[in-house]
Parts: structure tokens; C-alpha cells; sequence
């Protein structure tokens, strides 16, 4: 569904993202791990077409998209996450999510608002629907920056750290969330430091360090793979 060839993002002498090879199949988890300042958000500003990149190029279902627009992207079908969330805060929720429902594909506030109402529900957030998004506390924030997402119809869905900050059980909640997204057939792409969070959804792990690709596997592959142990515990 999603391939990325031989991608780089330079900052000037800075080489964040320095040669990223990646495909996703269609239905596929993927995490993505790696230390802060890896480049992982900078790979999903590059997928989702806030950033372009230096050098190479990304496909989605076969068609090149390095160069469009992220709106371009998002009616093709790539929904995100930021890992700080901006929702309009004197918007409700419900209005919130009728926004991108209603922006992302060019729907009618009718047509949208049956959606924004399952979106809700599946998100846990009808109790929120008229709650300014200012006065949310930051679990159902999360709720909502999901929900702003699926409000875009994504096929491919790219979490940028959907659970930093929770607690546990927070947590838990917005994991029964993310398996019910999973098991409705939409691609997932998560980048997230809770790896026992992580490890709940994604089929296959990635390791991102200093802007390169260092291994792929299953999530018990990854975690024993020696590199990666390297890298988090400073031991072989
Ligand atoms: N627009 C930019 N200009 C210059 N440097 C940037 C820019 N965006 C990101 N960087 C740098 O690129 C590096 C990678 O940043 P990025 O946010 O992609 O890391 P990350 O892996 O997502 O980290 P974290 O886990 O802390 O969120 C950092 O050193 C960051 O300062």
C-alpha cells in the first residue's frame, strides 16, 4: 500500500532522515520505535506531505505522491495524528470532527454527520460531543485527535504517539480503540515510545536511529535483536 524508496530529509549538514527504505502492506500494523530525535516524526511529516524531502520518493497504492500536497494525500486516503494535539479549542468535539469529515472529502454537513456520530462512538466521546475541546482532559484529547483523523476516512493511518503521556489505564482505554480501527480493516502506522503499547497492535516493529532503518521483525524479533538492545539498554 505504502512504499518509500530510498527517502532523505537534510537539514542543511543535519541528514534526519538518510536513505529510508519502508513498504506497508495493505491491513498491516507497523510500529515504529527509536530514540527521541530519531526522525520519526520527520518520516511521517514526509509521508503525510507536511515536509518534502530531499531526496527519493513515495508511493501510495503504486502511485507517486512524493510531490502532492498533503490534502491531495488525505483524499487519497493517509489520515494522521500529531503528537501535540491543536484541535480548534472553542469548537465542540462534535464540531471538531465535523470539520475534518466535512473538509477532508468534500462531504455535505448532512452526509458527514452520521459518520461524526459512529467516529464518536467508536472513540468513546458522545458523552464529549458538545465539551469545547479546550476543556477536554487529555485522554479524551487524545480521543479526539483520533477522531479528527478518522473523520478524514483514512485507509492508512499514521500515529504520531497517540498514547504519550497517558497513565496505564488511559492507556488500555485507547488501545481497545486502536484494536477496533485494526480490526475494521484500516492500515496502521504507529510511532510510539510505550513499547508494551506498541507491541498490543503492530504486527512488525521498525527501529528508526539517527535517521536510518537498523531492523524490522516481529515484535519479539525486534525486541531481542541485539541492535535494539544496543541502542535503549547500552548492553549486546
Ligand atoms: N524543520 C526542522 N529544521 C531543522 N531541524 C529539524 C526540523 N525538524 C526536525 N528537526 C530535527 O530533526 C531531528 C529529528 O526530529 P524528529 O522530530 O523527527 O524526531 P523524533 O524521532 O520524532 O523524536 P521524538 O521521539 O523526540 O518525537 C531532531 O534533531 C530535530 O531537532
Amino acid at each position: 500500500m505504502l512504499e518509500v524508496l530510498q527517502l532523505k530529509k537534510h537539514f542543511g549538514a543535519l541528514k534526519v532522515i538518510d536513505g529510508i527504505d519502508l513498504s506497508v502492506a495493505r491491513g498491516e500494523a507497523l510500529g515504529i520505535l527509536g530514540p527521541n530525535g530519531a526522525g520519526k516524526s520527520t518520516l511521517f511529516n514526509l509521508i503525510s506531505g507536511n515536509l518534502r524531502p530531499t531526496e527519493g520518493s513515495i508511493r501510495l497504492d503504486g502511485k507517486d505522491i512524493t510531490r502532492a500536497n498533503p490534502w491531495t494525500r488525505v483524499r487519497g486516503g493517509i489520515g494522521r495524528t500529531f503528537q501535540i494535539p491543536h484541535p480548534f479549542v472553542h469548537l465542540s468535539v462534535f464540531e471538531n470532527v465535523l470539520v475534518s469529515a466535512t473538509q477532508a472529502k468534500g462531504r455535505g454537513i448532512a452526509v458527514a454527520r452520521p459518520e461524526v456520530n459512529r467516529i464518536l462512538d467508536l472513540c468513546k466521546l458522545s458523552h464529549r460531543a458538545r465539551t469545547p475541546a479546550g476543556e477536554l482532559p487529555l485522554l479524551d484529547l487524545k480521543r479526539l485527535e483520533l477522531a479528527k483523523a478518522l473523520g478524514t476516512s483514512p485507509q492508512l493511518l499514521l500515529l504520531d504517539e497517540i498514547a504519550g503521556g497517558l497513565t496505564n489505564s488511559e492507556c488500555g482505554a485507547l488501545l481497545d480503540i486502536l484494536e477496533t480501527i485494526k480490526a475494521e480493516g484500516v492500515t496502521i502506522v504507529w510511532i510510539e515510545h510505550i513499547v508494551h503499547a506498541l507491541i498490543r497492535v503492530a504486527t512488525r516493529l521498525v527501529v528508526l536511529a539517527e535517521g536510518s532503518l537498523i531492523t524490522s521483525g516481529t515484535p519479539e524479533q525486534v525486541m531481542a535483536d541485539p541492535k535494539v538492545r544496543n541502542l535503549y539498554l547500552g548492553v549486546e
